[in-house]
């Protein structure tokens, strides 16, 4: 079974949401994307209503990864963040990408519009998509114990 993908942010993330959605769309290793907003460069929605509404979609089930835009990609993880169960990060590398996936189970990627080009930032949905944590690597311990920290 694919993916279902929520993509979210604020104006300053619009354009580069769109096109990663359209992009995610068009993926056959997604079966669903649930777009949170916002609806265009003139919603003022604040970027933490758009990535805690994003994460609780995440931690309720309802989907099983985030996708979220800013203009730097940080505050939209920081938000994320506040939701109990996830694990957002921003990151603009390919080996952060990965490594968010196969060290940190994140199921939160974070990017900024003005900080990434376009291509790069499609680029590293597309290996993203492609990412899956292992249960039974030396990382789940690591990430068990970020959990009970929490309180899991
Ligand atoms: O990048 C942002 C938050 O991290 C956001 O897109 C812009 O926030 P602002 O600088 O507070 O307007």
């Amino acid at each position: 079974m694919g993916l279902k993908i929520v993509v979210g942010g604020d104006n300053a993330g619009f354009n580069y949401k769109e096109a990663l959605k359209a992009d995610l769309e068009a993926d056959e290793r997604v079966d669903e994307v649930i777009d949170v907003g916002v609806t265009g460069t003139d919603d003022d929605t604040y970027y933490p209503n758009v990535a805690t509404a994003a994460g609780e979609k995440v931690s309720g089930g309802e989907a099983d990864r985030a996708l979220l835009i800013c203009g730097t990609g940080l505050g939209v993880a920081i938000s994320a963040n506040k939701v109990k169960g996830i694990r957002a990060v921003t990151a603009h590398d390919i080996y952060s990408v990965q490594r968010s996936v196969l060290s940190n189970n994140a199921q939160v990627l974070c990017m900024g519009e003005r900080v990434v080009g376009l291509e790069l930032a499609r680029t590293l949905v597309k290996e993203w998509v492609g990412l899956e944590f292992d249960p039974n690597s030396s990382s789940a311990a690591k990430v068990d114990a970020i959990c009970a920290y929490e309180g899991d």
